[in-house]
This record gives structure tokens, C-alpha cells and sequence, in this order.
């Protein structure tokens, strides 16, 4: 029955129409507004171009090792290619099979077609018939037709193409649709960012009504004037404003068509920098070919196959590879542009699966792809159209020379106008050029350290880039990198970096102490200023071993990460620390650069790590985005040379020295010494079972016949001794567990008087624990302990940030000053000991002639 028009239903119907058409109205304002600006769309009309209608609904953030397997780091393989006709009147629910049968393709050529993706995508071409104008309106009718179509509408759509794709599969169908929620879920929970966006769908919906964007909020993105699509995920991510960096490579990016060297601090978002000039320019051309192909009559299906690389990215490490393509494939999720990463780790077949589907971006480590192009592996060798290449972490790609096959991807690029000749064997691999394409590609060359060498710094401030002729033997610098890349002359160089490179919000300090006191002031940090999330680095994986193996004794929950895991244990770790609020994640310098997870609060160098560069992006794991944070050193007394010179090169004169209460060391020391006791067991026990059971092996492997028979005696010894050994341990274990049980004490501690202020919720916690204990022990003694004391005493758990603002004392690092105070300390012992030796000499004489005066 209809409403009456002053019923409260038609009431609160039309306040609701009202609500909307102001909103609409905001909106098309808002794109009016922005369409007025002069609008630069870089592509030329006879560019070729083809695109892939395809979803990619590929969610961010680290997955779980159970998921990694299948669903290949939260990619899924694109679906086949299939028109879905969508009955809007009917959108929710719908049998399983009613979905399969919507679903038209030939199941075989990888490529996904979304509905909601489609019809948006379908939409915004025909928008683009008409002008500005109109399109902003059009963009705003899908996105109401979509909010239409209600909650749930889009995973639902999804779960169907998921049933199209592997219909005889209905073991592994059942599980990914698991892994596809559990995802979903895990997604929900980690993208704190996210923000409703007007007119998304599903759930986004249901929060539009109650919180609707403000475009107001999001004026400052207005003058980079980039695609609604784009801006559709930049409502959605939240992202208020560009940062610095943003604001200064887009325009040179994404409307001059320039190629950009970017330098700004960590943090600052250069992954968008040149995402989205990337994002700009392949949308600009979609429509630009959508009109084009409109104009001529030709059939859009005839172009949907033709999905050649776009743009090549290239990152130092697999996680940075990772992060990445999650970064863009959140921004790629309104625009249909499919982002896939290739890295080690992966199997190559599953990836070589992933590149069937034609992806326009890849992101990838310069090793796995190297592998791929070589093998000839066609999306990658397929080069002509290729429009971007970026190196992300540039200046790590020119360390030691350790990326060779960095080179021969370089190698395989088609020529730009800037390029120089180059191996003519490898071009051969690659498919023609066009030479309309070859002017077109853009270089992009990013790093937050990138202008820390000072001549490199000099460069990017006179704005002179000028290549060197033909580098004949590798990448020894930024310029011949970047040179080899096909930078061309026109370059736009941007450096944000302020004179010390480091993040703006990141407060540094350091302790001093002895090399075999450094666990235990690491445990002091973990333990007394525990809060918020912590990385802590080391340069060895040796020392990350011994350092994690102590830490868990001590019953400190530690994840690790280096070079030598298995990359499913590598992303596990990290998927685990980013899932946990006071996460603690000990790595190697692997984690150094580029990861993003929100909420590091300290980062502790438990070695000094070898470079200033690596410093300054270790350091950058905290203080991200608008964040705080704060980076403590452990150094010991011969490492303040090389720490001092460390702040010289990034121009830093003073540092703070981390505040310690020493009250607590004794207890922190009884407890390290512990631990060390029984890893030491543990140590050699695992050790002796290794060798007993590789010697067993290997007997095997040459038939021999191990004889196990030891003599009475020795058996009866070995049996004593593990015994003994046993024993020891569990009474070390004992020992510890004692102390464990109760918050770490100052020695200073009265077991009597509490005194009344600054009781945290934390102590007051462990008193009420520590109440009921006492009181359990008094009814099972049956009240004989008559001297009951309270034994308990916490810590107000500031996080390390805060105790240093608090209590962090200056100290200047000049490293003149500390060499003089080094050598004056050597000085010293050397006249003590010749002085002793003197002394000694003297003495024996002194023997000698007594007794020959005897
Ligand atoms: N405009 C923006 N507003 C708010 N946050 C943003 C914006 N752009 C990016 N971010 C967020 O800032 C964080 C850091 O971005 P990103 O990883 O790109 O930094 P980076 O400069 O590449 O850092 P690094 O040098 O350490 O690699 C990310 O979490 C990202 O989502």
C-alpha cells in the first residue's frame, strides 16, 4: 500500500528523497566546480589501447598462511571472462545455482568480469559521451543504482563468478568461499581508514545514510584534478588531503606527462605519488578509447581481450612488493584496474596462472620477474605497451650490485626517446615498439633516502639531472639507473626531504650499555614501556635467533622475520605483528623498508645497522603518515663512533639518552641470567639431537649399520647426566617461572607501604591478582603464614615515546668530540698498563736482588 503524503512513512520517505537530492545536488556542484578547472588528458587519440572490463575485487592486507596457498596473497586468480546480465529487481537472494547460470564465458581466458564493476564501468563510458558535466551526474546515478541494489549486493555477485570459475571444484570452492569471508573479515578489521563512500555498495551504504561524506573535507584533492573514479577511493580510504609529496609529483605526473624522481621522508606517501598519476592516465585513456570506439561503431567486446602491461613497478623486497600492490589495488578497486604482484616465494606456476589475466599494473621484486621475462612469459615480454615503469626504494636497487637482473628487465624495456642503445639480443625477445609509445613512457624513480648522498642532493636542488653517457657495467648510480630506464630530459625533480631526512615525528634516542647487557635492556624496554607496537632490528639473523629464543624464555611473545624464512612464514609473521596491538616483531634489515603498519610506536636498533640509509628507513617504520613515534639505540661504547658519524650523515648534533630506572636492572639481570641458563640447555640439547639424527641419515643414506651399543658405563654416565641436566633445568625453570609470575620489581620496592599516587590500571590490576592469590594461600595454610605481605608492585606502562618527553636527556653527538673522548680513554689504559708493567718489573728486580744479596 502507498504512503499517504502525510503519513510519518511518507514522511520519513521523503526526507530521505530530500536528504539524498541535497546530497546529489553537493556532489554534482562539487564536480562541477572541479570540471571547470582546465582538464589535460595526456593521451593522444591514436594511442593503442585496450582494455579488460574486470574486477578486481583483490582485498588488502597481509593474509594468514592458510590463505596464502590458494588464494595466492589475496589474489585471486581472475575469473573467466563472461558477461553477467544482472536482474536488478532481483538482487539479493538467489540460489547458488540460479548464480551459476548467470554467468556466460568461456571459462578459459582468465579474464573477470564483475557485475558491479561491470555495470559501473559500462556506466561511466557511456558518461563519457557527454560531457564533464554530465559525467559527474552520470557517475552519481551508478553509484545510486548500485546503493539501490542494497547491502550485500556486490559479495554476492562476487560468490557467483567464484561459482562460475571452479564449478567442478566443489571441495576447494567451499574452502575459498571460507578464506574469501574469513578475508573479508580480517580486511574489516585492519582498515581502520576506511571511510563510507556516497554511493558504494554494500555495507558502505548502510554507514552512507548515517554518516555521509563531506566533500568539503576532501577539497584540498580538488586541484590535482583527477578521475572520479580515483576520487571515489580516495572518499572511501579517507585520505583528507594529499600529502606534500602527492601534491607536488601529481600535476608534474599525471597532467605534464613528466617522468619524476621523488625524494620525501618515510611515510609521506609516495606510493601514491605515483600510483595515482598511474591510475589517472589509464583511465583517461579507457574513456578516451570508450569514445573512440563509440565514434567508429566498432563492437567494445571486439577490444575487452586485448589487456597488454601498462605499468611495471619495481621494489627491493617481497613484503614492499606485497604492501604495494595492496596500497594500489585499493585505489584500483573502483576503476577496474588490476593489480597483481610477482615475487619469490610464490610458486611460478600459480603466478605464471595470475598473468594470464592480463593485468594492467605489476609490482614485483626484480629476481622473480627477471626469471618470468627470461622464460618468455608472454604478458611479460609483451612490453609495446607498457606506459609506466617505476623503481620504488631506487637507491637500494644501485647497493653492492645486487640486482643484476635488474639490469636485464631494463634491458627488455622497449627504447624511450631519452634511451640509450642497449643489448640487442634482448630486444630482440620483446615485441616491436611503436614509436608513438616509445615517447610515452614515464619513469618514475622514488626513495626516501635517494638525495642522502650530498651530490646527488646537489643535483636535485640545482634541478639538474643530467645523465652520464652510456654506463657499460651496471647501475652505479641513481642517474645511470635512471638514465638506463629511459628517464628522459624533461625530468621533475622533487625533494621533500628536510635537512636531517628523517620523519618529521620521530624522536630519537639511544642507550648506552655493555654488548652482553644489551638483551637486558632491550627486556627493560619490552617489559617496563610495553605499549603500542615495536620493531625490533638486527643485523644479524644469528643474533635475531639467540635475541628470540632468550625473549620467549623470559615469556615475552616475539614474532620473527628475515631473510632466511620461508615466505609463508615470512608473511605469517608479519600478518600476525600487523593483528596485534603491542605486537613486539624482531627483524632483520628485510623489514627496513617500505612496510606500512599502523600503530609501530617504537622501533629499537638492537645492532647498529651498517648505513645511514638503513637507519633512516628502520627508523621510518614508526612515525608514518600524521603519526608520532620514537626509535631507541642500544650502542655500546665502541659502537659511539660509528653512531656518532651516523648522526653527522644525517646531520643530527644531538640525540636523547633513553631514561632507565636502574632500580629494576637487578631483577631484569636475575631474570636474563636465567634465561640465558636454560637456553643454553635447551641449546645444546637440540643441538646434540641434530647431530645424533644426521649422523643417523647419513649412515643410512650409505647403508651402514649404526651400532647403538655403548658400554654399561656409558650408558649409566650419559643417563647420569641427563639426569643432572634435567634436573638443572627444571629448577631453572622453576626459578624463573617464580619471578615471572609477579611484575617486574625495583629493587628500591617497600613490601609494606604503597604509596598513593599514579596507581595505574595496570597495578591496580595486579594488586587485586595478587589479593585473591594471598588469600587463597592464607585458607590452604590454614592461615600458619602469619607475616602476609603484599608482594606486588607494577608499572605505569608508558609507552617509550612518552617516558622519553617525559625524562629523555641530551646529549650532543659529535663525533670529533667522541673520537678525542675514545682515544683519550685508550691513552689512558695504555699509560695504566705500561705503568703497571713498570711496576711489576720493578718488584722482580727488587726479588732478584734480595735474593742474590742473600
Ligand atoms: N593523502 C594521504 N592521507 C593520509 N594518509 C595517506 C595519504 N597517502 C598515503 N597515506 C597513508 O600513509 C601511509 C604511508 O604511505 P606510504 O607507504 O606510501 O609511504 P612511503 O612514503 O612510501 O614510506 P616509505 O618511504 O617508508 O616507503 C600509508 O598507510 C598510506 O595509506
Amino acid at each position: 500500500m502507498a504512503a499517504q503524503p502525510d503519513s510519518p512513512a511518507s514522511n520519513g520517505a521523503s526526507s530521505k528523497t530530500r536528504a539524498k537530492r541535497k546530497r546529489v545536488q553537493q556532489h554534482n556542484d562539487e564536480l562541477e566546480r572541479f570540471d571547470s578547472l582546465a582538464w589535460n588528458p595526456s593521451l593522444s587519440a591514436d594511442d593503442p589501447f585496450s582494455f579488460v572490463v574486470g574486477s578486481n575485487e583483490l582485498e588488502g592486507g597481509f593474509l594468514s598462511l592458510e590463505e596464502i596457498d590458494e588464494s595466492e596473497y589475496g589474489l585471486e586468480i581472475p575469473k573467466p571472462e563472461g558477461k553477467i546480465r544482472k536482474d536488478k529487481s532481483k538482487p539479493n537472494k538467489q540460489s547458488n545455482k540460479e548464480k551459476g547460470s548467470e554467468i556466460h564465458g568461456d571459462g578459459g581466458n582468465g579474464v573477470e568480469v564483475s557485475v558491479e564493476k561491470g555495470e559501473n564501468v559500462k556506466a561511466d563510458r557511456k558518461n563519457n559521451k557527454k560531457k564533464n558535466k554530465k559525467k559527474a551526474k552520470e557517475v552519481k546515478k551508478v553509484e545510486d543504482v548500485d546503493s539501490e541494489a542494497g547491502d550485500g549486493v556486490e559479495s554476492e555477485v562476487e560468490e557467483k563468478e567464484e561459482d562460475g570459475n571452479v564449478q567442478t571444484e566443489q571441495g576447494s570452492k567451499k574452502t575459498k568461499k571460507k578464506k574469501k569471508k574469513k578475508k573479508k573479515k580480517k580486511v574489516n578489521e585492519t582498515q581502520e581508514k576506511e571511510v563510507p563512500v556516497p554511493g558504494s555498495n554494500g555495507q558502505d551504504d548502510v554507514e552512507e545514510e548515517e554518516e555521509p561524506v563531506d566533500d568539503a573535507d576532501y577539497y584540498a584533492w580538488n586541484e590535482l584534478r583527477l578521475h572520479p573514479l580515483i576520487m571515489k577511493s580516495i572518499y572511501r580510504l579517507g585520505f583528507k588531503e594529499p600529502t606534500p609529496i602527492q601534491k607536488a609529483c601529481i600535476p608534474a605526473a599525471a597532467h605534464q606527462g613528466k617522468d619524476v624522481v621523488g625524494a620525501a621522508e618515510t611515510g609521506s606517501g609516495k606510493t601514491l605519488a605515483f600510483g595515482l598519476p598511474i591510475f589517472q592516465r589509464l583511465l583517461e585513456e579507457q574513456e578516451k578509447a570508450t569514445k573512440m570506439l563509440e565514434e567508429r561503431g566498432e563492437e567494445e567486446e571486439k577490444y575487452t581481450q586485448k589487456g597488454f602491461l601498462r605499468a611495471l613497478i619495481i621494489t627491493p623486497t617481497r613484503e614492499l612488493a606485497l604492501q604495494v600492490t595492496d596500497h594500489l589495488k585499493a585505489v584500483g578497486k573502483d576503476a577496474s584496474i588490476r593489480v597483481i604482484p610477482i615475487v619469490g616465494g610464490m610458486s611460478t606456476e600459480k603466478q605464471a596462472r595470475l598473468l594470464k589475466s592480463r593485468p594492467e599494473i605489476i609490482v614485483g621484486t626484480p629476481g622473480r620477474l627477471w626469471e618470468l621475462m627470461s622464460g618468455g612469459e608472454k604478458h611479460l615480454v609483451e612490453l609495446h605497451s607498457l606506459s609506466f615503469f617505476v623503481l620504488d626504494e631506487a637507491d637500494r636497487m644501485i647497493e653492492n650490485g645486487h640486482f643484476h637482473e635488474l639490469q636485464s628487465i631494463i634491458d627488455m624495456l622497449p627504447l624511450t626517446n631519452g634511451s640509450i642503445e642497449r643489448n640487442p639480443q634482448n630486444a630482440q625477445t620483446c615485441v616491436t615498439v611503436s614509436s608513438v609509445q616509445r615517447k610515452k613512457r614515464q619513469t618514475f624513480v622514488f626513495s626516501a633516502t635517494i638525495a642522502l648522498s650530498a651530490d646527488f642532493r646537489k643535483k636535485l636542488k640545482r634541478g639538474a639531472l643530467k645523465p652520464k653517457q652510456s654506463p657499460s657495467d651496471g647501475f652505479n648510480s641513481i642517474e645511470a639507473l635512471s638514465e638506463r630506464a629511459g628517464m628522459r630530459d624533461n625530468v621533475a625533480l622533487v625533494d621533500l626531504t628536510n635537512v636531517s631526512i628523517l620523519a618529521n615525528k620521530l624522536e630519537e634516542s639511544f642507550i648506552e650499555c655493555k654488548e652482553e647487557d644489551k638483551d637486558a635492556y632491550l627486556y627493560y624496554i619490552l617489559c617496563i614501556h610495553g605499549r603500542g607496537r615495536t620493531i625490533v632490528f638486527c643485523t644479524a639473523v644469528a643474533a635475531l635467533r639467540r635475541l628470540s629464543s632468550i625473549l620467549r624464555i623470559l615469556g615475552v611473545n616475539v614474532w620473527t622475520l628475515h631473510a632466511q624464512m620461508q615466505q609463508r612464514a615470512r608473511l605469517k609473521a608479519i600478518d600476525r605483528f600487523r593483528g596485534n596491538e603491542h605486537g613486539i616483531l624482531l627483524a632483520t634489515d628485510v623489514a627496513a623498508r617500505g612496510i606500512d603498519i599502523p600503530g609501530v610506536r617504537t622501533v629499537v636498533h638492537y645492532q647498529l645497522p651498517h648505513s645511514a640509509e638503513v637507519y633512516i628507513h628502520r627508523s621510518g617504520r614508526t612515525a608514518r603518515a600524521s603519526a608520532d613515534g620514537c626509535s631507541i639505540a642500544l650502542i655500546t661504547p665502541k659502537e659511539t663512533s660509528k653512531f656518532a658519524s651516523l648522526c653527522k650523515s644525517f646531520l643530527k648534533e644531538s640525540f636523547q639518552r633513553f631514561p632507565l630506572e636502574n632500580s629494576y636492572m637487578p631483577e631484569v639481570m636475575k631474570r636474563l641470567s636465567l634465561a640465558r641458563q636454560i637456553d643454553k640447555i635447551l641449546r645444546k640439547d637440540s643441538k646434540e639431537k641434530a647431530k645424533k639424527s644426521w649422523f643417523e641419515r647419513n649412515a643410512e643414506l650409505v647403508d651402514l649399520l649404526v651400532d647403538k651399543d655403548e658400554s654399561e658405563e656409558e650408558r649409566v654416565n650419559n643417563f647420569k647426566q641427563k639426569k643432572v641436566t634435567s634436573a638443572n633445568l627444571n629448577k631453572l625453570l622453576q626459578e624463573l617461572n617464580e619471578l615471572l609470575s609477579r611484575p617486574l620489581q625495583p629493587k628500591s620496592f617497600s613490601h609494606r607501604y604503597l604509596a598513593g599516587a599514579g596507581v595505574s590500571p595496570l597495578l591496580q590490576h595486579q594488586f587485586q591478582e595478587l589479593a585473591k592469590l594471598k588469600l587463597s594461600d592464607v585458607k590452604n595454610t590454614g592461615g600458619e603464614n602469619k607475616r602476609r605481605k603484599l608482594v606486588a608492585i607494577g608499572q605505569d606502562c608508558v609507552e617509550p615515546l612518552q617516558a622519553l618527553r617525559t625524562a629523555g636527556q641530551e646529549v650532543r653527538m659529535d663525533i670529533k668530540e667522541t673520537a678525542q673522548k675514545r682515544k683519550n680513554m685508550e691513552d689512558l689504559r695504555k699509560k695504566r698498563k705500561e705503568e703497571k708493567k713498570r711496576f711489576r718489573d720493578q718488584r722482580r728486580k727488587q726479588k732478584k736482588n734480595m735474593k742474590g744479596g742473600q
